[in-house]
């Protein structure tokens, strides 16, 4: 209508054309818009107005007035008109929005979540664990650490955003922003513990924390605030998308925003506490959200905690809440049977095997204080994944250990040691049967076995940014040494591995080689006096200077505790250990000590020969000469060994045939040996294997 004034009206924006003095030779019109004057009742979103298009629709409208409908203007030519130049009031927090600060607080959680992940890649905190740290003090050490850290970041948080005057910061109250903050941190690291049991790998975990950050802070602005500002969409799902920490972080910064926004638009404040019953405020809706679920989160996260890392014991008493008794079946078995996939393995118990089971059995019937580990038919069965057979690891293992002794285990690659030990310092449950630990059951004590217990993993399980030192400050406190005791005890360790001069303790273990940090281990395992010790490949990768020290400590700390050692060095295992199990396919071949093997198991020398190849046929008569069973055990290219019974033998006869033999042939070489304790081992390991296949 020329010279009246039209209304043009939709949810947000109102717009007005004035046609003031227009008459058919010229036209006279104000265009209004919502943002022309201020609203005060309620704060309206203020869309990007086309001012210019809305003239050339009014030009148009009017033209086709004049000229008729069928007239159209084709080029759309008004512009702008100049204006006044004004200054521009600019708040960098209404640039930024809620998203970046959503992206900035919620930072702080692929950190903590890398950091308990890392912990557990790295079996940091079962190491913890089998030295005494409880799961109570663990999580208050842990959960304090980064709340302190995740506080002093939002302090300075909102004392930066404050002094670059950001009315995001100073026109909400600070209280109810200390609150908001206070509550959310608290949410966000219960939420990485409870993340954390997901995950195993540092790697995995750092790349979905950071997708969680900035995906929910995305959604968060793109969506959620899309829900929030549509007054039609169900309050209700918005409350349950809230229920995504992102998402009520983002609510709660947005709201914040809203308020600052606002009151810059009407010369108000921000949010106060007053304002949290405004019905469009999310903010009261959001802080019930969080603590109620930080409170269901926290014990979540440590039931899965317990559940997914840790070893058997506890995970059953969680599990199943059932305190297991000592139910004794003397179920003495003198052959045992078991399945591998689809291979049945007949075992016919060993004499060791079965002698030692009895004096288990004896044992358990009565209780001995002086016994320090008590092994009963421990077995562990893998059960084979993706069609894979099932692997019988440790059959049935019984040995009894008493205090004072270290007992050697060897055995070949996959024998079954590691597994064995595993289950004794709790890292996997067994499958059957138990060990007790000066009385106390693996299965359902461990956490009581742990203050009394030293693990030497057969990995090296150490901080690279702590100094050697302070591994055994730490180690040692957790095994109640204090002050000066303390002290000394870590500087005396440090010592007793070679690791005290030139300060090479007080070097990062990052900066360690190999054999320092096999050395520091040793030492980690041996700190506060535990009565038993595992020790798995203790020498593995040391020089021989660095191995013979290592064995006088282990020498040196048998006296009082019982130690048991897995080992590939028959050496080792003939210097440190007072009792020796060979150990194959699961289940131990033999026991005895070293020389008792030896004499059972080495009946015989060794002789060796090497001569020309048309010699050999005399060097086999001269070796039945000697001794009419010799045995043929090895035979290159003019070498030949044989093994000689010793009731067959003299010494002296051996030199005089061979002194006799050097005149009618020339002999390159010769030797004669008492078996060693790897002839015993490699005839031990190789007849049980024979016997599986
Ligand atoms: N987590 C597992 N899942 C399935 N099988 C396993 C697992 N761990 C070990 N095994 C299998 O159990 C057997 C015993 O392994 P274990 O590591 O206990 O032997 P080991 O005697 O310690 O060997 P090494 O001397 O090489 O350390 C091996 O055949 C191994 O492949």
């Amino acid at each position: 209508t020329i010279g009246s004034s039209c209304l043009v009206y939709n949810m947000f924006l109102f717009t007005g054309y004035n046609f003031l003095n227009t008459n058919k030779d010229s036209l006279d019109i104000s265009i209004w818009f919502n943002s022309t004057y201020s609203n005060n009742t309620a704060f309206t979103p203020i869309a990007l107005l086309r001012v210019p298009r809305l003239v050339n629709m009014a030009s148009n409208a009017y033209i086709k007035f004049l000229r008729g409908s069928g007239v159209e203007m084709l080029l759309e030519y008004v512009k702008d008109m100049p204006k006044v130049g004004t200054k521009l009031k600019f708040d960098l927090s209404s640039l930024l929005g809620a998203l970046f600060f959503t992206w900035i607080v919620e930072l702080l959680f692929p950190v903590v979540l890398t950091y308990l992940v890392y912990e557990k890649q790295q079996k940091l905190k079962i190491m913890m664990k089998m030295h005494g740290l409880k799961d109570g003090p663990y999580w208050m050490i842990t959960y304090t650490y980064f709340f302190a850290l995740s506080a002093v970041y939002m302090i300075l948080f909102i004392i930066f955003g404050s002094v670059i005057g950001l009315r995001f910061f100073t026109a909400n109250n600070y209280s109810i922003q200390i609150v908001f903050y206070f509550i959310y941190i608290n949410l966000q690291i219960a939420l990485a513990f409870f993340a954390a049991s997901f995950f195993s790998s540092v790697k995995i975990a750092t790349v979905v924390g950071y997708i969680y950050v900035f995906g929910s802070g995305l959604l968060g602005a793109f969506l959620l605030r899309f829900f929030v500002e549509d007054n039609g969409f169900p309050k209700g799902w918005i409350v349950v998308m809230e229920i995504i920490p992102g998402f009520s972080l983002y609510r709660g910064l947005y709201e914040f925003g809203q308020y600052a926004f606002s009151g810059t638009a009407m010369g108000t404040s921000g949010m106060e506490w007053t304002n949290l019953s405004d019905p469009v405020n999310g903010m009261r809706t959001v802080l019930i959200i969080m603590v109620i679920e930080w409170a269901i989160l926290l014990p979540l996260a440590f039931y899965l905690d317990q559940v997914s890392s840790l070893g058997g014991g506890l995970r059953k008493r969680l599990l199943i809440s059932l305190k297991c008794f000592k139910k004794r079946a003397a179920s003495f078995r003198r052959y045992s049977f078991g399945r591998q996939g689809s291979k049945v393995v007949v075992e016919m118990e060993n004499p060791d095997t079965t002698q030692e089971r009895e004096v288990v059995e004896q044992l358990l019937l009565e209780p001995s204080a002086n016994h320090a580990i008590i092994s009963d038919n421990l077995t562990k069965v893998y059960h084979g994944k993706d069609g894979n057979p099932d692997k019988l690891a440790v059959r049935g293992l019984s040995l009894a250990l008493p205090k004072g002794q270290c007992f050697g285990m060897l055995g070949p690659n996959g024998a079954g040691k590691t597994s064995f030990i595993s289950m004794m310092i709790g890292l996997i449950p067994p499958t059957s049967g138990t060990a007790y630990v000066h009385g106390m059951d693996i299965r359902t004590d461990m956490n009581e076995i742990y203050t009394n217990m030293g693990v030497c993993p057969q990995h090296d399980l150490l901080w690279e940014t702590l100094t050697g030192r302070e591994h055994l400050l730490f180690y040692g406190r957790l095994k109640n040494l204090k002050g000066a005791e303390l002290l000394k005890a870590t500087d005396d360790s440090l010592k007793s591995v070679n690791l005290f001069r030139g300060g090479v303790g007080d070097k990062q273990v990052g900066k360690y080689s190999g054999g320092m940090k096999r050395r520091l281990s040793v030492a980690i395992s041996l700190i506060g006096d535990p009565k038993v010790v595992f020790m798995d490949e203790p020498s593995t990768g040391l020089d021989p200077a660095s191995r013979n020290n290592l064995w006088s400590v282990v020498k040196e700390a048998k006296k009082n505790r019982a130690i048991i050692l897995t080992t590939h060095s028959m050496e080792e295992a003939e210097v440190l250990c007072d009792r020796l199990g060979i150990f194959v396919d699961g289940g131990f071949q033999c026991i005895g000590n070293p020389k008792e093997l030896k004499a059972r198991y080495g009946g015989t020398y060794v002789f060796t020969m090497t001569t020309s190849s048309e010699h050999e046929q005399e060097v086999e008569q001269l070796v039945r000469r000697l001794s009419p069973n010799a045995n043929r055990i090895y035979h290159i290219s003019g070498t030949q060994k044989f093994e000689l019974p010793k009731q067959e033998v003299k010494i002296a006869d051996v030199f005089n045939e061979v002194e006799n033999a050097k005149g009618r042939f020339s002999i390159h070489a010769w030797g004669l040996a008492d078996t060693t304790l790897e002839d015993v081992f490699i005839k031990v390991a190789k007849g049980a294997q024979a016997f599986n296949v």
